[in-house]
């Protein structure tokens, strides 16, 4: 049965969207949960509902860009629940709009410095508490379909997705030895606040968006995201590391 009873987890960005569900569904399944965020506010509303529904979890602000915050992330969860099982590591922010010729060099550095940096100042946090410890964790971070193949006209984005890959892949080789598995998932079109936003600053339309990206034509639910983080997260799968997990309705075997 999956199950995350016993496990301590970090989830970042978790305020809102796929962070925010896989907190909650972390929560059901039995794991104590720090909500990491620089949404104060939102992420707070997060700790409390999953408290109103019998689950255990604690807010810590965050921003993943900065290396002091990062690390008070990892100590604050160990303080609050004496260990760490599992991160995922899913806060980012909205692709860029414009070709590469054309790329907001200022936009670029604040979106690498939260989707790429924030991950791998993660990672190094989370392995350094867990090599420590001697905890068998799993780590997972959040890249995308723009990890895999490019869309139009984010080029700092798509590179920054192909790059947590890359970098997943890198730390898995060096840890999965000591037994603390690291994989990605690459979500597709996913029911989110920053899909909405992003569909509105390009001006596509939902529903054919959701067409052309998915042999499902729907877009998924946040929670069907959260379902894979948590399967990856569980010892279900115990042989599981180094590797991509597309949640992505076939988008990429289209
Ligand atoms: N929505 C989609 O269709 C897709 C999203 N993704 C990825 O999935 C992940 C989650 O995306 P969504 O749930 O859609 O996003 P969202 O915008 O709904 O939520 C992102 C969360 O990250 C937090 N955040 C942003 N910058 C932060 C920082 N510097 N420090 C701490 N927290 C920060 C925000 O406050 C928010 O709570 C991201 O890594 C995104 O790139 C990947 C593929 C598709
Ligand atoms: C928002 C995003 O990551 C997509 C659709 O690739």
């Amino acid at each position: 049965m999956l199950t995350l009873d016993g496990k301590v987890a970090i989830i970042t960005g978790a305020a809102m969207g796929m962070g925010k569900s896989t907190a909650e569904l972390f929560a059901e399944l039995g794991a104590k949960v720090v909500v990491a965020d620089y949404n104060e506010e939102e992420g707070n509303k997060v700790v409390e509902s999953i408290k109103a529904d019998g689950g255990e979890a604690s807010f810590v602000k965050v921003d993943v860009s900065n290396e002091e915050q990062v690390k008070n992330m990892v100590q604050f969860t160990v303080d609050t629940y004496g260990k760490l099982d599992v991160a995922v590591n899913n806060a980012a922010i909205t692709p860029d709009d414009k070709p590469l010729a054309d790329i907001d060099m200022d936009y670029y550095d604040k979106l690498m410095a939260v989707d790429l940096r924030g991950v791998i100042l993660s990672m190094k946090y989370e392995l350094q508490q867990m090599e420590k410890d001697g905890t068998k964790g799993s780590i997972i971070n959040t890249s995308s379909v723009s990890g895999i193949r490019p869309q139009p006209a984010n080029p700092a984005y798509v590179a920054a997705k192909h790059a947590v890959i890359g970098a997943t892949k890198s730390a898995a080789m060096d840890y999965s030895p000591k037994g603390i598995r690291i994989n990605s998932v690459a979500p597709g079109a996913i029911d989110t606040p920053m899909l909405r936003g992003a569909l509105e600053q390009f001006g596509f339309n939902p529903d054919d968006y959701a067409k052309q990206l998915s042999m499902l034509q729907r877009f998924a639910e946040s929670s069907e995201v959260a379902q894979a983080n948590a399967w990856l997260a569980s010892d279900l799968s115990s042989y599981v590391t180094g590797t991509v997990l597309n949640v992505d309705g076939g988008y990429t075997s289209m």
